[in-house]
């Protein structure tokens, strides 16, 4: 899709939203901004108390160390579109209370006095174009802007919306939406790719960071990032878009890489996964998707023109994405579970893989081998072999688990809250279910192993345990598939209960070393993505 559209803007550029009181604060500001890698500002003007437009404005454009862009929104403003009220999202909420002709009047001062770009509501605009237009000796380009809050319009309404935003005149369309769901934001790289004027197009909220992120490879002409300490909900951060998604590298031609999970904001597979793409030299990003409905997914960003290339996949899917994958790898198939999905470039099918169990098992193994816990004669033995293996949680981790325990030779036993499932799994790796009820009294074989595969213990619910406490002192070895935090309550428990203990992150890393290789089809470079790991964590 990136290359059959009318692309306008080589480059995309980061821009700031800037909501101060004062103008020293917004002076101040605008110099962080550039410091952290804004482009541009876009100052909102009713933000400031006691504002005197003419003399603030001369004192900002005077001085600007960066482009302006200046919005002036009503707190009132609404517009229509189909009859709709067209509300305004909340941190594009206007807060001037004044007069409608003071405020205009205000804006076409900032375009006299030199700012850069100046935005009027798709409401305004359309009066106003003549004026503006005739005068025009100023620099200063038009956007015209438009949210729509409520339900998203279908493509051809969006279509017909930006072409009526585009007979305004406007230099450049700014479009809004607040997407339910993920699908929606197809509709956006559509017009993205389509646009015949500069077009500024996203959705808020986390449904619509991959808008944001994924606009320059659609050529959209800019996208917002808030600064450190400002940040504003649903915008990605200015030091994301240029550390770790490094924006002014995305072209037409990067492959789209994401995390489906629901939910996804914890996920650090984007600081690994984007600067890990660089070193090796492949033009990949990697998105956090938050998806609600995996059939909806499919069936609109299966299509190539999208050019998604493969996915993670994260809680709760590992195992109902199975079915989405036109080809399963015999190893994710025995385990029934699916963390890696690529499109397969000679056909475009999407194969199915795992690469949890290993990195989950071999960083339990290699912690027990480091403490001398080996197992048999020989160094090829598992130290799992014969060993009780206490499992919590049956889900897509569990099962990779699971099987990865039984592969091993230990002697695997199931708690889960749906004892059904914990029956299922049991079957498959002859170990044994127990129903949930029992978790709290079980006493497990000394010298055993335990592992969360809960979200329990995850954020927000940092402060439970999958087990009872005073039985963490029989474990030999205490695994959490848990990585956000690092030490979970259950890991902190276990060490204290004198268990050797293996946090989350090993296997996070581990599975996403496998995923790399998988994705780009060269040599992960393990060493570079555990320093990244080691430092982000
Ligand atoms: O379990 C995980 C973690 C993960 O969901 C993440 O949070 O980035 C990514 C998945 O690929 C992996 O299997």
């Amino acid at each position: 899709m990136g290359s059959v559209g009318t692309v306008i803007c080589k480059t995309t550029l980061v821009c700031a939203p800037l909501m101060a009181e004062t103008v020293e604060q917004i002076m101040t500001d605008m110099y962080k901004a550039k410091v952290q890698g804004a482009d541009l500002v876009e100052i909102r003007l009713d933000y400031i108390k006691n504002f005197q437009p003419r003399q603030d404005l001369e004192t900002i454009l005077k001085k600007k160390p960066l482009p302006v862009l200046i919005v002036y929104r009503d707190a009132h403003i609404t517009a229509e579109w189909r009859g709709q009220a067209l509300l305004l999202p909340k941190w594009e909420g206007g807060q001037y209370e004044g007069d409608e002709h003071t405020r205009l009047e205000t804006l076409h001062t900032a375009k006299e006095l030199g700012a850069d770009y100046i935005d009027f509501e798709l409401k305004v605009a359309s009066n106003l174009m003549e004026e503006l237009k005739m005068n025009c000796h100023s620099g200063s380009k038009v956007i015209v802007s438009c949210y729509v809050n409520g339900v998203t319009p279908l493509e051809e309404d969006l279509n017909r919306l930006v072409m009526s935003m585009q007979s305004t005149g406007a230099d450049i369309i700014k479009l809004v939406i607040n997407a339910t769901n993920i699908t929606e934001i197809s509709r956006i790289f559509h017009l993205l790719s389509h646009c015949q004027v500069p077009l500024i197009a996203y959705s808020i909220g986390e449904r619509g960071l991959i808008s944001q992120i994924l606009c320059p490879k659609f050529g959209g002409f800019l996208v917002y990032g808030s600064m450190e300490g400002n940040s504003v909900p649903g915008l990605p951060t200015l030091e994301n878009l240029r550390q770790a998604y490094k924006v002014e590298d995305i072209d037409e031609d990067t492959k789209v890489f994401g995390l489906i999970s629901k939910p996804v904001g914890h996920s650090k597979g984007p600081l690994l996964h984007n600067p890990t793409f660089r070193r090796v030299k492949y033009n990949a990003i990697y998105v956090p998707m938050f998806v609600d409905d995996l059939k909806d997914f499919f069936s609109v960003y299966s299509s190539p023109e999208f050019e998604f290339a493969g996915f993670s996949v994260g809680f709760p899917y590992k195992e109902a994405v199975v079915e989405f994958c036109d080809e399963v790898h015999p190893l994710a198939k025995a385990i029934g579970a699916v963390n890696t999905i690529i499109r397969r470039s000679s056909d475009g099918k999407w194969v199915g893989y795992n690469t949890d169990r290993e990195a989950s098992i071999t960083a339990i193994e290699d912690a027990l081998k480091h403490r001398g816990c080996t197992n048999g004669e020989t160094s090829f033995d598992s130290p799992l072999a014969g060993k009780q293996f206490v499992l919590a949680g049956a889900g897509g981790a569990g099962r990779a688990l699971a099987v990865g325990a039984k592969s091993r030779g230990a002697r695997v036993v199931i708690f889960d809250i749906d004892f059904e499932r914990a029956k299922t799994l049991a079957h498959e790796v002859s170990g044994e279910a127990r129903p949930f009820e029992e978790v709290f009294n079980f006493h497990p074989e000394k010298g055993a192993i335990l592992a969360n595969a809960t979200p329990l213990g995850m954020h927000p619910n940092t402060d439970r345990i999958p087990v009872a406490e005073v039985t963490l002192q029989d474990y030999r070895l205490v695994f959490d598939s848990v990585y956000t935090p690092r030490k979970t309550r259950l890991l902190k428990d276990a060490e204290a209960a004198g268990a050797i203990i293996v946090s989350g992150v090993e296997m996070f890393l581990r599975q996403a070393i496998g995923q790399l290789n998988l994705f780009t089809g060269k040599e992960a470079p393990e060493e570079f993505m555990r320093d990244i790991i080691l430092a982000k964590f």
